[in-house]
């Protein structure tokens, strides 16, 4: 009879009587089974089997030695080897003891060859049999199991669901699941403990490790290697229990914090490359045996199935909910007008996604005065997303430090940056601004990604949290396509809010206009023909179609503005309204803001955008009046404008092109200025290229008498008072008197003289006193003389001897004095009105 087996069954003998196991080896071999061994003692069976496993084992009862048949038989049991026992003369007692370890047969000695080949034949056959009923009720268990977890979605409840099943086949005290994807940098675990009532709860960090934890040994537990996750497995009690604790910080925990004794570690391969690890505990002082471990072995499929399942729907559910953000931020764009007022309902939309307390908008190329300067930084502030206000964000100490923080930023433009654990701690070392907001409102993690508009990295969208790993490589993958989707939507308010800034100038300039037409008479008229003016006004006519710049020098009220808008008007720049700056008008940085304008919030008090006046002008003419008035840091900083063509608004974003043109005016002796110091040379040379030079009043007489009878008939018109004369004596003061104050001088003694004398002949009230000498300056004698004995006259009422005549007051004799009066042509009496 020859063994039924297609392939060569193996068979173990196991039997102290050598002659006896040598013929069943014959008898064996010549069947074409294969004998796999013959072992003496029940220790030499263990260790062939340790080598290669028997299909069957021929086992004598007796065998001699420390280990009997019958406790060789329990054991390969455990082994789920089947056994056939080899017996001569049995008592009760034995057969009683051999029947318990469920042998497949009895062989007596001595025995026939053919019942040898039929004990083995039926004990393979029954072996056979009843591994297949075994496999259907794990087939029956998994079924119930994957049953009551596969369709789970939510974590917590799915791990409950994988306890209870185990807890049915070997009772458990805790169950550890650990994930993780170290590619996507996620990790997490769920630690369950089984109650008094039976159920499984879960059990948090805290209440593992007790509140005092050093966050380093946090930061172990929650971040263990894949070697502890994945690669780990078997039953550990006892020692192994020990050595594990050692190595695996939540082994230890666990093993503390419950009384654990021994723990079971199943890895569990999913289809996505994980490491996954079941790990489950008792407290029983026995701890897990090998059958506990087999059951459980049985079901993880399953619960790789369930877990599975859990992630693919995790997967769904997330991008579903990335959708619904999408659809958020959109809305927030479509309704928002620019970015500060969008991005609060732009966090909170990502809020939804992401762990978040800080998210800010930083436009690249602004000039940042401190960080707060971002576009928009939005924090949670009371559960609400807001705008940070400046107190939360203070400004750093100095400028410098400031210029450090904006260094940092370009490092964000590169690429997209995911700054979580050891990368936070960098960043923070690296960047300073992450260092500074990182301080300051005590966030662990970040993430950041660069928004390309026009191919070109334009804004960045930064997100942090203080959650200390707040974020995984999915997350920023996420950011990014959020990032994407946004990309033509901050392209089109950007836009917006060009047009907007546009307008607002626009909006501005028309106010400027309005405001100089109603304050100035835009079409001069330059009375005088003396040849001094005549030859200024020449000079006009010569540069005027040009761009170049033109400095008017004169003292004050000789006509420097009247000449300034003539130039203008002259001008091809006409069409446009000439923009006026005062610059002794203003405090220096009020001043430098009225030149250049400021951004909103760019200093203290700069609560909205303002348009500088070279702005304004921009395709028209800038007259800079009083220029000799500057401060030296202005000086320097109108210099830069005028050699770039360009200006930059404080607290902008960059430079702005502008096309102006500049005339300048002063009463200053500019010359002296620079070589006093008080005026940069190079500005003077810039400023001086066409430099027109206005004569004062009392240089050119001839002009004297047009210019008050032009006076006289507009100020007829302004007060409705019909002057047509001026009275004799009036006229000979005016003729006589030295016009400090030039033009406007003349213009406010008629216009003072108008308004108290009845029309038709205008009559001056008071004899002419210098109101307001522009600067000391020297007379002729002839005119000194007059003005002293013109005074004196005054004062006495044309009195000239006696103790209070003009003769004493001067200080000469009365016959002097009347010489004098005779030479000068002053008359002796008071002119009395002629009406
Ligand atoms: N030739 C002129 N004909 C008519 N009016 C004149 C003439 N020159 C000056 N005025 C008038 O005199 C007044 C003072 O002139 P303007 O303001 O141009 O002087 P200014 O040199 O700019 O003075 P300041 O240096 O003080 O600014 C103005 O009302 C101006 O219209």
């Amino acid at each position: 009879m020859r063994a039924p087996a297609e392939s060569a069954a193996l068979v173990l003998i196991v039997e102290d009587e050598f002659l006896i196991a040598n013929d069943l080896g014959d008898i064996l071999e010549a069947a074409g089974y294969q004998v796999l061994g013959l072992a003496e003692s029940g220790a030499e069976a263990r260790a062939i089997v340790a080598e290669a496993r028997p299909s069957v084992v021929l086992l004598d009862i007796f065998l001699k030695g420390a280990e009997t048949g019958i406790e060789l038989a329990h054991w390969l049991n455990q082994q789920r080897i089947p056994f056939v026992f080899l017996s001569a003369n049995l008592t009760d007692d034995v057969l009683a003891a051999a029947k318990v370890t469920e042998p497949y047969g009895f062989l007596n000695k001595p025995f026939r060859e053919r019942d040898v080949l039929a004990a083995l034949e039926i004990a393979r056959y029954r072996h056979a049999h009843s591994q297949e009923a075994k496999l259907r009720q794990q087939q029956q268990t998994q079924m119930a199991v994957n049953e009551a977890i596969a369709t789970l979605h939510d974590r917590e409840q799915l791990c409950r669901a994988i306890a209870t099943q185990v807890n049915q086949f070997v009772p458990i005290n805790v169950l550890n699941l650990c994930l993780s994807q170290p590619e996507e940098q996620i990790f997490y675990w769920m630690l369950l403990r089984r109650t008094p009532q039976g159920t499984f709860e879960r059990v948090r960090l805290p209440e593992l490790l007790g509140p005092d934890t050093p966050a380093e040994r946090l930061s172990m537990l929650a971040h263990p290697t894949a070697v502890e996750l994945g690669e780990r497995q078997g039953i550990f009690s006892g020692a192994a229990f020990e050595t594990l604790s050692q190595e695996f910080s939540m082994a230890r925990a666990i093993g503390e914090t419950f009384g654990i004794q021994s723990m079971a570690f199943f890895p569990v391969v999913l289809q996505q490359r994980t490491f996954t690890s079941l790990q489950l505990g008792t407290t029983a002082a026995a701890g897990f045996t090998a059958d506990d471990y087999a059951a459980i072995s049985l079901i993880i499929p399953q619960i790789a199935l369930a877990l599975d399942n859990l992630l693919a729907y995790e997967e769904l559910e997330s991008r579903r909910q990335v959708k619904a953000t999408e659809l958020s931020v959109a809305s927030a764009f479509r309704n928002g007008r620019d970015i500060a007022e969008i991005a609060p309902q732009v966090a909170a939309a990502i809020s939804e996604l992401l762990p978040l307390d800080l998210l800010s908008f930083y436009r690249v190329g602004r000039v940042l005065r401190h960080p707060s300067a971002m576009d928009a930084t939005v924090g949670n502030l009371g559960g609400r997303f807001q705008l940070l206000p400046l107190e939360v964000i203070p400004q750093p100490e100095s400028t410098e430090e400031a210029a450090r923080l904006l260094d940092g930023l370009d490092s964000w433009l590169q690429r997209p940056l995911l700054n979580v654990g050891e990368a936070a701690a960098q960043a923070r070392e690296l960047n300073p601004v992450t260092r500074y907001y990182g301080n300051l409102l005590q966030l662990k993690s970040s993430m950041s990604v660069p928004i390309r508009l026009k191919d070109q990295p334009a804004i960045v969208l930064i997100v942090a949290s203080k959650a200390a790993y707040a974020y995984t490589a999915k997350d920023l993958q996420l950011l990014q396509e959020l990032a994407e989707q946004l990309a033509v939507a901050l392209d089109n308010l950007l836009a917006y809010e060009r047009i907007r800034l546009l307008s607002e100038q626009l909006e501005q300039e028309k106010t400027y206009l309005s405001e100089e037409l109603k304050t100035s008479h835009n079409f001069e008229e330059i009375i005088g023909t003396s040849p001094a003016l005549l030859a200024v006004l020449r000079g006009v006519g010569q540069v005027a179609p040009t761009d170049a710049t033109v400095l008017l020098l004169g003292e004050t009220g000789t006509g420097k503005e009247l000449i300034a808008r003539a130039v203008h008007n002259r001008s091809p720049r006409s069409a446009r309204t000439m923009v006026k700056v005062n610059c002794a008008a203003l405090p220096p940085q009020l001043m430098e803001s009225e030149l250049f304008g400021h951004e909103k919030g760019s200093y203290t008090g700069a609560t909205e955008r303002r348009i500088g006046k070279f702005e304004l002008a921009h395709g028209s003419t800038l007259f800079l009046d009083e220029i000799g008035e500057l401060p030296l840091e202005l000086q320097a900083k109108l210099l830069r404008v005028l050699q770039e063509k360009e200006v930059e608004r404080i607290g902008g974003k960059g430079p702005l092109r502008v096309n102006v043109r500049i005339i300048a005016a002063t009463n200053r002796e500019l010359a002296a200025e620079v070589a006093a110091g008080r005026f940069r040379a190079d500005l003077y040379y810039r400023l001086n290229v066409f430099p027109l030079e206005l004569p004062p009043l009392r240089t050119r007489p001839d002009d004297l008498l047009p210019l008050a009878t032009y006076f006289l008939r507009k100020l007829s018109q302004k007060l409705g008072k019909p002057f047509t004369s001026i009275a004799n004596a009036s006229l000979q003061q005016i003729q006589h008197y030295a016009w400090p104050g030039n033009i406007r001088e003349l213009e406010n003694v008629l216009e003072r003289a108008a308004i108290l004398s009845a029309p038709p002949t205008l009559q001056l009230a008071a004899p002419l006193t210098p109101s307001a000498p522009a600067r000391p300056e020297v007379k002729p004698m002839q005119d000194t003389m007059r003005d002293s004995i013109l005074t004196a006259l005054t004062q006495t009422n044309y009195r000239i001897r006696g103790p209070r005549g003009a003769a004493v007051l001067l200080g000469v004799k009365a016959t002097t004095l009347e010489a004098r009066m005779k030479k000068l042509g002053i008359p002796s009496r008071k002119e009395t009105r002629t009406e």
